[in-house]
């Protein structure tokens, strides 16, 4: 079986970017804009003006607010909104969903007071089969993706004929999509990453170098891979594209909205202020105390995941943290 149309929900960065690459792989693409004037200026101009304000898209990708028009004969549906906003979305969407349309989730998150992860959110909010769920996860930062700037990632499914169907849906010239059946290491790896930009990003607005930041990021990867192998993931994921690599992009990047909040928090901005003036989705800021949870409820130390949430939501300096990281117990690094 091969996807000839797909319907992209959420017409955000990630969904309006993934919107071309499905495209350029040769599907027709329905996106699916909540705000009815935005889709209608999609319609118009061919661009998002809201979120990737320079990107032509291409003719396949047609705009709309309705939803029964959105989801008609779709094989694939590409789940584009935040992750603390999914399972409400879903509880309209589900009803209405193709009897055989494979679900895709882009979102990095875990859900707040669940803890579950996002495929965990639709299996229980759809009622579909594990079969027909994939995720795509990888270093794709919105803006370079929609460039057409060459880029990798994984399409991860619990069943390989899903996987490669997925990819095949997705791949291009531009875009190479790898396959994997580690939903759950994908998915840790995808969401944990941005909690360790915020921390890196902090650093960096504190006026720290690259040796702090190569730190912060080596030790994050430590403590990502000790919670996803206490969830059952592979630790092998967390040394490819959903794991180092995504970590990398996202660490280093000024494109990730997650970097740049914490630069604004290491500069001394609020919270509030900070994630106001970027006025765009930084799943870490939401995610980081569900993950911390996670860990808890696992047993497994994360102590930057846990110096974020002391940063994001308990509203400590982030000198303190650097201070309080660095006086930790001396260890064998692989421990
Ligand atoms: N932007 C990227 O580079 C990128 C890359 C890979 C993965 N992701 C992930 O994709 C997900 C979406 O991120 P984004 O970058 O598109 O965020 P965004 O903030 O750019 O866009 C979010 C979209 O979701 C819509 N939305 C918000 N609440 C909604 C609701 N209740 N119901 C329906 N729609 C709603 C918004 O209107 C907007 O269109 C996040 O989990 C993010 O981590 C983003
Ligand atoms: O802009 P961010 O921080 O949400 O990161 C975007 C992507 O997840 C990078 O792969």
């Amino acid at each position: 079986m091969i996807a000839e149309r797909a319907t992209v929900v959420g017409a955000g960065s990630w969904g309006t970017a993934f919107s071309l690459v499905l495209a350029d792989a040769g599907l027709d693409v329905r996106l699916w804009a909540r705000r009815p004037e935005l889709a209608t200026r999609i319609t118009e101009t061919r661009r998002n003006g809201d979120y990737l304000p320079e990107i032509d898209l291409p003719d396949e990708v047609h705009a709309t607010a309705d939803v029964d028009e959105a989801l008609e004969e779709a094989d694939l549906v590409v789940l584009a909104i935040p992750a603390q906003k999914l399972r409400a979305g879903l509880a309209e969407w589900a009803p209405r969903l193709p009897e055989r349309a494979t679900l895709v989730s882009l979102a990095k998150g875990i859900e707040l007071g669940t803890g579950c992860r996002m495929s965990e959110v639709i299996l229980q909010a759809t009622g579909v089969a594990p079969e027909r769920l994939a995720v795509v996860s990888g270093p794709n930062l919105a803006r370079e993706i929609a460039e057409r700037q060459p880029a990798a990632g994984v399409v991860a499914a619990f069943d390989p004929d899903t996987a490669d169907l997925v990819a095949a849906a997705c791949a291009s010239p531009w875009f190479r999509p790898y396959t994997s059946t580690d939903v759950t290491g994908c998915e840790i790896a995808g969401a944990t990453k941005n909690v360790i930009a915020l921390a890196v990003g902090a650093a960096e607005g504190l006026g720290l170098g690259d040796n702090s930041k190569a730190s912060v990021i080596t030790r994050g990867l430590a403590e990502t891979v000790r919670l996803g192998v206490a969830l059952g993931a592979d630790p092998a994921t967390f040394s490819g594209l959903a794991g180092v690599g995504d970590l990398i992009a996202t660490c280093m990047s000024p494109l990730s909205r997650n970097h740049r909040v914490g630069v604004g928090l290491g500069r001394g901005g609020t919270v509030e202020s900070v994630v106001a003036s970027i006025g765009q989705t930084a799943e870490g800021v939401t995610s980081c105390e569900s993950i911390l949870a996670l860990a808890r409820e696992a047993g497994v130390e994360v102590p930057i995941v846990e110096s974020v949430v002391a940063m994001v939501a308990d509203g400590q300096r982030p000198e303190l943290i650097v201070d309080a990281l660095m006086r930790r117990q001396r260890k064998p690094e692989k421990a």
